[in-house]
């Protein structure tokens, strides 16, 4: 299994008896293709957080390549992230003032020394395919279009060969023929090579991309929640 929870429950306030997220049991297998929704609020965005281990369960546990997240420590966890997990959050998260070319090699090196692969050849490779030609590619992040920038995100989320590619609501900001050509290149891409895909949106007409569509809510049981699902 490429996720496994199990017991999972979380909340921001540790004094809380009413979590956010009480999870009995998740899973997703290597190379599925999972798109996950939920209403505003509802918590996804903090199951991706506790996935890719940038915030810790506070009970439970989760496994990401039969690895132990809750076993580690913030700094463990910050080195597995860098080896095996690619992310695209909503913002993107890109250097503004660094170019397409720059943010690509600073996610690489973070990564353990194994991992460090021939970057620029490679991170060049990437933006070609996700159609970022040449003349952009030494251009600051911030001069590009909201799209492109978008690319440059993914083909960095993708220059360490992540197993696990967690996508945080990429498409909000692009019509619908840049998104389809956006999510083609994705699924693409994850196919290609071998990426478990857990995919968030409140786009429901992206489900056909994707093998599996999970609502938060089938997997959720903590009671705060469905008082969000009634307001
Ligand atoms: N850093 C934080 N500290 C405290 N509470 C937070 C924090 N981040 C989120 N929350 C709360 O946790 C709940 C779930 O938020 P989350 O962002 O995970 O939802 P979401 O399903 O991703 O929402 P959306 O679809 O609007 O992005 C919300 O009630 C939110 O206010």
């Amino acid at each position: 299994m490429t996720v496994s929870i199990r017991n999972l429950r979380f909340s921001y306030d540790k004094t809380s008896h009413d979590p956010i997220l009480e999870i009995p049991e998740w899973s997703v297998a290597a190379g599925e293709h999972v798109f996950l929704h939920g209403p505003s609020g509802s918590g996804k965005s903090t199951l991706l957080n506790l996935l890719a281990g940038i915030l810790a369960t506070t009970e439970g546990s989760i496994k990401i390549l039969d690895q132990s997240l809750d076993l580690m420590s913030e700094r463990q966890r910050d080195k597995f992230r860098a080896n095996h997990i690619g992310l695209v959050f909503q913002q993107f998260n890109l250097i503004h003032y660094l170019s397409a070319l720059d943010n690509i090699r600073l996610a690489n090196h973070f990564t353990s020394a194994p991992f460090r692969r021939k970057t620029d050849s490679r991170a060049k490779e990437l933006l070609k395919t996700l159609g970022i030609n040449d003349a952009l590619h030494n251009q600051p992040a911030s001069s590009l279009s909201t799209g492109q920038q978008q690319r440059v995100a993914i083909a960095r989320s993708l220059i360490n060969t992540p197993e696990l590619l967690i996508v945080d609501e990429p498409t909000s900001a692009l019509d619908s023929q840049s998104r389809d050509a956006f999510m083609t290149m994705l699924m693409e891409t994850v196919t290609q090579h071998n990426i478990t895909l857990i995919f968030v949106s409140h786009d429901q007409s992206l489900t056909r991309y994707f093998s599996r569509t999970v609502a938060l809510q089938e997997i959720n049981v903590a009671r705060g929640h469905h008082s969000c699902l009634s307001a």
